[in-house]
């Protein structure tokens, strides 16, 4: 029933007791998992069964949860304020004369040769105290695309999110995974042109999944780059798929994770520049979360009539994981919004700055309409 399946989840809060709530992209239904008891389980070789939420810096523990209760739901007939006014922009001057140093930073270093690319970021605080649950039925209700979650960990905070990139899903042995990147706001054409420094920017997303992969997947194919809405942005994409040579998960995600969608290339260097000139901590923004190694039964009815069902039920193990942006962490009644941007040797500093505030409606939208 609709309203058991909130109300637990508001219990679940009030007694502060870690869990998660979340939908995939283009589904219906709504899944909660429960832990317990409150204690914080750490992410050891990814061969754990259970819902990963993992930080942007991988030199920190990934948090699991346990999958002590189960549900789902999907007759939610959630009804929000229609939302998309647009706001009056208040300029926070500091915070826009930071960023456009940060940015020009990171262009004086691509020019000097140190890298290619790097994905800066920043945080906007805003004052809210509306209900974490309230702003999870905005979410759901605002962005059908995307995987839409609310996570909660006493000890680690509470977040949420409406991300428009898969990091990698992996069912049995096939696994598939995307380069997002490229930004433009969303006008209604049909046919949306692209810059160079767009295109650019996304291919070397792609190069870099094509080469992390190189040798761990057979069968590579991938997909003509195509234009994806999320909310009120598009973005480039192309997909990436092929069959797991061995099973090892937690190779793959280092391979990957952080994708230049998030970090830079190379990884190595653009994760340090990150870590020193960024003055405040990702934490949880641009790193990844979901479902790790669930477990799924599949009965195949193709087998004569009179043989035992159960013969013919297989387990598989299926790993649906996204990368944790459009996203922010509430803490009492403050929000934090995070967003970041892909800079290039032909990025506009001023440019960047606008695509940080577009991003940051994704969620400005929805505490507005929510309130
Ligand atoms: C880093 C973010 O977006 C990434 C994903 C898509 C497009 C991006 C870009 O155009 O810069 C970013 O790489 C963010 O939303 O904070």
């Amino acid at each position: 029933m609709p309203l058991d399946f909130f109300q637990k989840i508001e219990s679940q809060l009030e007694n502060k007791l870690p869990f998660v709530a979340y939908r995939k992209p283009n589904e219906e239904m709504v899944n909660t998992i429960f832990q317990k008891d409150n204690q914080l389980h750490h992410l050891h070789d990814y061969t754990e069964t259970g819902f990963v939420f993992a930080p942007f810096d991988s030199d920190s523990p990934a948090v699991l949860l346990k999958l002590d209760e189960v549900f789902s739901s999907t007759d939610l007939s959630i009804v929000t304020k229609e939302i998309f006014q647009e706001h009056a922009e208040e300029v926070d001057v500091e915070q826009k004369s930071l960023h456009l140093n940060l940015v020009k930073k990171g262009i004086a270093e691509i020019k000097a040769g140190s890298f290619d690319k790097v994905v800066l970021s920043r945080n906007i605080e805003v004052d809210s105290e509306t209900p974490p649950l309230s702003l999870f039925k905005t979410l759901l209700h605002q962005y059908k695309r995307a995987f839409c979650y609310l996570w909660y960990h006493p000890k680690v905070g509470l977040w949420l999110g409406a991300t428009p990139e898969i990091l990698l899903t992996m069912q049995n042995r096939q696994l598939t995974t995307m380069s997002l990147a490229g930004t433009q706001n969303y006008a209604n054409d049909e046919n949306p042109q692209w810059g160079n420094k767009e295109l650019e920017e996304q291919q070397l997303v792609t190069r870099y999944i094509l080469n992390a992969l190189n040798g761990k997947i057979s069968n590579m194919k991938q997909t003509p780059t195509e234009t994806v809405q999320a909310g009120n942005l598009l973005h480039l994409r192309t997909k990436i798929s092929g069959n797991v040579r061995q099973e090892n998960l937690k190779a793959i995600i280092e391979a990957l994770h952080p994708t230049p969608a998030v970090c830079g290339m190379p990884k190595l260097e653009t994760k340090a520049f990150i870590l020193a000139e960024e003055k405040y901590n990702r934490q949880f923004y641009t790193g990844f979360l979901g479902e790790l190694n669930f477990k799924e039964e599949r009965s195949r009815n193709n087998r004569p009539r009179n043989t035992e069902n159960s013969v013919y039920r297989s387990i598989s193990k299926s790993t649906t994981l996204f990368v944790n942006l459009r996203c922010m962490q509430v803490i009492n009644d403050k929000i934090k919004i995070y967003v970041g941007g892909g800079i290039t040797k032909d990025s506009d500093p001023e440019k960047e700055w606008k695509e940080t505030v577009a991003k940051s409606k994704t969620m400005l939208k929805v505490i507005i309409a929510t309130e």
